[in-house]
């Protein structure tokens, strides 16, 4: 109990490093609520004082259920767009990454939501995988951790005037923009070395997500973490413009480039021709450690609503929080049916009242 306690402790206080593996353990991520109801143990204090954790953490990271009317209050007269992380947002975590398939209640949301709110996805999958799972058209979709974004073909332009030249897709419609193309022969091979070096280590498996690489660790014994660990280091060692991150029971590898789902954020608002409007109000929904990255861009803007999923305290810089992806699914529809009623309310009011906006 105490060991479960301290790796709570480490990863609400943000000690990441150590506690990845902590974090990793099998079941390590499954809070109380999530054990099966018809559990044969009683209720125990350490689940008690979960909850207990869980609720204080809630003060700071309030539901963006229940705070969803006061949210919509500071949205009034600002046009909300809306970002959405795929893997524990949209989809459940489940074993086997390639069955992380979406609801198709989860998909209608999204689709609902779109119509009203220009609307993208930002994963760490390749853009192809994840538009396979999602399987909608009216979304924009950013895969690799934003390093491959399809967004509208508006000239390229960032804050700084450095963004790399797009290229329209084939019917002009949307442009392709990729800031680590020129790492693709070289994360080809990263990707070979890796596939060869976890061969042997039961569980272990590598996915090409084309500008970077996931070495899943789900279903790995414990007692393997550690060689594990070890052999994708000495790979990355060979590989100096490459860098690790963490995520849940996956290592990242990608481009040491300053390019993030922040900046994926930035580029998408700007394409959409939002990026310097001071009545725009970006809204993010993610579970993992590089949505991080984009919370803090909203932070920085001072305006929108980051919300993180989790069912565990957890430092970050959400200001609001959801629960696990069925509490995104409510939101979600919640969010589409306000703006449904507000712009039909609107619509009366100018009827009847020559009312506008
Ligand atoms: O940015 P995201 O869309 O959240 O992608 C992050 C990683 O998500 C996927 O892995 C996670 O979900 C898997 C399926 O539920 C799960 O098996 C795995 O343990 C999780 O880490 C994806 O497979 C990775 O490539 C992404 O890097």
């Amino acid at each position: 109990m105490f060991k479960r306690n301290l790796a709570k402790f480490n990863q609400a206080m943000g000690f990441q490093r150590s506690s990845y593996w902590q974090k990793a353990q099998p079941g390590s991520d499954l809070s109380t609520k999530e054990r099966p109801s018809n559990s044969s143990h009683p209720v125990t204090n350490e689940a008690v004082s979960d909850d207990a954790n869980y609720s204080s953490w809630m003060v700071d990271h309030p539901s963006a259920l229940t705070s969803f009317d006061q949210m919509m209050k500071d949205a009034k007269g600002k046009k909300i767009v809306v970002f959405l992380d795929y893997d524990g947002t949209l989809s459940p975590i489940v074993n086997d990454p390639d069955r992380a398939f979406m609801s198709d209640e989860m998909r209608a949301a999204v689709r609902e939501v779109a119509k009203y709110f220009p609307t993208a996805i930002i994963s760490g999958r390749s853009r192809d995988k994840v538009k396979g799972f999602v399987q909608l058209n009216n979304i924009y979709y950013a895969g690799s951790h934003g390093m491959d974004i399809m967004a509208p073909p508006r000239p390229g332009r960032s804050s700084d005037g450095k963004y790399h030249t797009v290229s329209l897709d084939r019917k002009g419609n949307d442009a392709v923009f990729q800031p680590a193309q020129k790492f693709l022969p070289a994360i080809q091979k990263v990707l070979k070395e890796l596939e060869e070096a976890i061969m042997k280590i039961p569980g272990a498996r590598v996915e090409n997500n084309r500008f970077c690489a996931s070495v899943h660790f789900r279903q790995v014994r414990e007692e393997d973490y550690g060689i594990l660990e070890e052999k994708v280091k000495s790979i990355l060692k060979h590989y100096p413009d490459f860098r690790l991150g963490w995520g849940k029971k996956v290592m990242e590898i990608r481009p040491s480039i300053e390019w993030d789902k922040g900046n994926a954020l930035e580029y998408l608002l700007d394409t959409l021709g939002l990026g310097n409007c001071t009545d725009v109000l970006p809204l993010y929904i993610g579970d993992d450690i590089t949505d991080e990255d984009a919370f803090k861009v909203i932070q920085k803007r001072g305006q929108g609503c980051p919300i993180v999923v989790t069912s565990s305290p957890k430092d970050t810089r959400a200001s609001y929080s959801l629960y696990e992806p069925s509490e995104v699914l409510t939101f979600l529809l919640r969010l589409a049916r306000w703006r449904k009623s507000s712009s039909s309310s609107r619509s009366v009011l100018s009827q009847v009242w020559g009312v506008s906006g």
